[in-house]
């Protein structure tokens, strides 16, 4: 059983189809990123699982729990920790309040240890908190009673780099003691750098799921290579060569040709050998780059007559754009 499981999930408002048939799971003890444009349907998916607005349509599970009845739902909550992208506490409390409260209702098994670790400034009045402090405020709170599952709405905004550094590092040690943790981010880094699995939505509708690893692999790498003479494009009709352009006037000598790959390193390395070449680099894709083709509808499988780019790269490697 996962600990998030998604059917068919639908909320149609009339004019806007907000989330139309999504379906994921996400396993116990993975972090998941839930990424998309702005208006794609993320805070959607979250408030259905949070029994916050009923679907059209489809199911949403939350440890095993059916979201839409209030029963098992409660049951559920007991064992999540979401945190809002603008956490709202009471503006007249002091952090110290707004801790107290949160005890009493949801238990307190590690407040200590994520002040330690957050350090908001328990005695003022929230009202005199900065956007920061409200948001280290907010991930005390959602981790306090120890959750089994936390929902994490752009958790970081508002925290500096240390602090984002802190939360990355506590993020990845709660999901080595099992937390399974579910966030919307548009920080590309950082969802490189903690999550697991992403799952994309765009238009309401889910774009892809899988491992961030595979996302960029078959995106493939940005090779730049300058060869003493020029090289013939039959010559750079490789398996996997996309997008090649080529720059006569490239600093230094020679001539530089920068494309996208997503072949086999070594054929290209053997068919190299033949040239003299001055420079060669082989780099991951820019995160924003691999992103920006799912965000742009040129990215994968969606159901629609868009163009699917990185597909079509994978599935018709010999035939490079040159
Ligand atoms: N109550 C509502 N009534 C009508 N349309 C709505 C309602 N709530 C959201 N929408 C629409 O549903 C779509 C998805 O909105 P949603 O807030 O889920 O996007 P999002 O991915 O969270 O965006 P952002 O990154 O900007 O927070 C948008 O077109 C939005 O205008």
């Amino acid at each position: 059983m996962g600990a998030i499981e998604l059917e068919g999930l639908t909320k149609d408002y009339g004019e806007v189809v907000a989330n139309d048939g999504v379906t994921f799971d996400v396993d116990r003890g993975e972090i998941f990123g839930y990424l998309g444009p702005n208006g794609a349907g993320k805070t959607t998916t979250i408030r259905m699982l949070l029994g916050l607005i009923s679907p059209t349509a489809g199911t949403a599970r939350l440890l095993g729990r059916d979201v839409t009845d209030e029963d098992q739902l409660l049951e559920a909550k007991r064992q999540l920790g979401y945190l809002p992208d603008s956490p709202a506490f009471d503006e007249t409390a002091t952090g110290r309040d707004v801790l107290d409260l949160r005890a009493s209702i949801t238990g307190d098994e590690r407040s200590e240890e994520l002040l330690e670790l957050f350090q908001p400034p328990l005695d003022r009045e929230i009202r005199e908190y900065s956007r920061g402090n409200v948001q280290k405020l907010g991930l005390v709170t959602t981790f306090m009673h120890d959750p089994d599952v936390v929902i994490l709405d752009e958790p970081t905004s508002g925290l500096d780099p240390l602090l984002q550094q802190r939360f990355a590092e506590f993020l990845r040690a709660e999901r080595d003691r099992g937390v399974t943790v579910f966030f919307s981010s548009h920080i590309l880094s950082e969802v490189r750098q903690l999550c697991d699995r992403v799952g994309i939505i765009r238009n309401g509708r889910l774009v892809t799921v899988e491992p961030v690893e595979s996302l960029l692999d078959r995106s493939g790498k940005v090779v730049r290579l300058r060869s003493a003479e020029p090289i013939s494009r039959a010559d750079l009709e490789i398996e996997g060569v996309h997008d090649l352009e080529a720059d006569a006037d490239a600093a230094g000598s020679g001539t530089e040709y920068v494309f996208t790959f997503t072949g086999d390193v070594n054929e290209l390395l053997a068919a190299c050998r033949e040239h003299r070449l001055l420079d060669l680099s082989i780099e991951e894709a820019p995160l924003e780059d691999v992103f920006m083709r799912f965000y742009d509808g040129d990215g994968a499988d969606d159901g629609t007559d868009e163009p699917d780019r990185v597909a079509a790269d994978t599935d018709a490697r010999g035939d490079a754009d040159v």
